[in-house]
């Protein structure tokens, strides 16, 4: 293996959460009476922060409210239902730990951080993760690339055996900003709009996630 050290995407990379965040959504255009957008239209919207999906599904319901406003709207939805449909993609509980026993696992999302701890633990995976930043931290958020550095401080790994995987431009770019390699994970939810300059910039791209336990053999 040529990676010691495995950063990992949350949405759509390690979860899918695409109808509990759909239904979030929906949650907090329907407190402002606003009628519900298509689950595949509040997808397209996931990857740049919660705030960033609350302004796009108020601009999309024409809805004039503040996203600051908004958002705790949508986080008070979002926090009851972390797991109501949300899994796994395949694959992933079991190639966490099979890289767990040999380099180190992060977790980093622009998710805020308190339904990102609350995810890995109600899916089970805490015991193989070994850090997660999420994206409302004094680090700001992909693609800033400080997340990325400080997960690379802590673990104690050369930024050279450091892999980041993910399923956006957004992942891509970070990895870039910080000079690791990138892998795109072609079976997420965000890797569809990944544009071609984004594609080609990743070392790696992969179907299913166990994949990661063969790279570069
Ligand atoms: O945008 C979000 O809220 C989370 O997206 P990410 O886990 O793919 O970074
Ligand atoms: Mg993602």
């Amino acid at each position: 293996m040529i990676y010691r050290h495995f950063v990992f995407d949350l949405d759509g990379t390690l979860i899918d959460s695409r109808q509990d965040l759909a239904d979030a959504a929906n949650a907090m255009l329907a407190t402002y009476g606003a009628s519900p957008l298509l689950v595949a239209d509040v997808v397209a919207m996931v990857g740049e922060g919660a705030r960033m999906l609350v302004a796009r599904a108020l601009a999309r319901a024409h809805v004039a409210a503040d996203p600051d406003e908004a958002l705790p709207r949508f986080l008070d939805a979002y926090n009851e239902h972390l797991t109501s449909t949300t899994t796994l993609y395949p694959g992933v509980a079991a190639t966490l730990a099979c890289l767990h026993q040999g380099a180190r696992v992060s977790v980093l999302t622009n998710k805020p951080q308190r339904p990102t701890d609350a995810i890995l633990s109600a899916l089970g995976i805490t015991s193989v993760v070994d850090a997660a930043i999420g994206g409302d931290t004094s680090h700001g958020r992909k693609p800033e690339p400080a997340a990325l550095h400080a997960l690379i401080d802590q673990s104690g790994v050369p930024a050279a055996e450091t892999l980041m995987v993910g399923d956006s431009w957004v992942d891509v770019a970070t990895a870039t900003a910080a000079g690791i390699d990138a892998c795109l994970a072609a079976y997420g939810f965000g890797y569809p709009a990944v544009d071609a300059a984004h594609r080609h910039q990743a070392r790696w791209t992969i179907a299913t996630v166990d994949e990661l336990t063969r790279l570069g053999s």
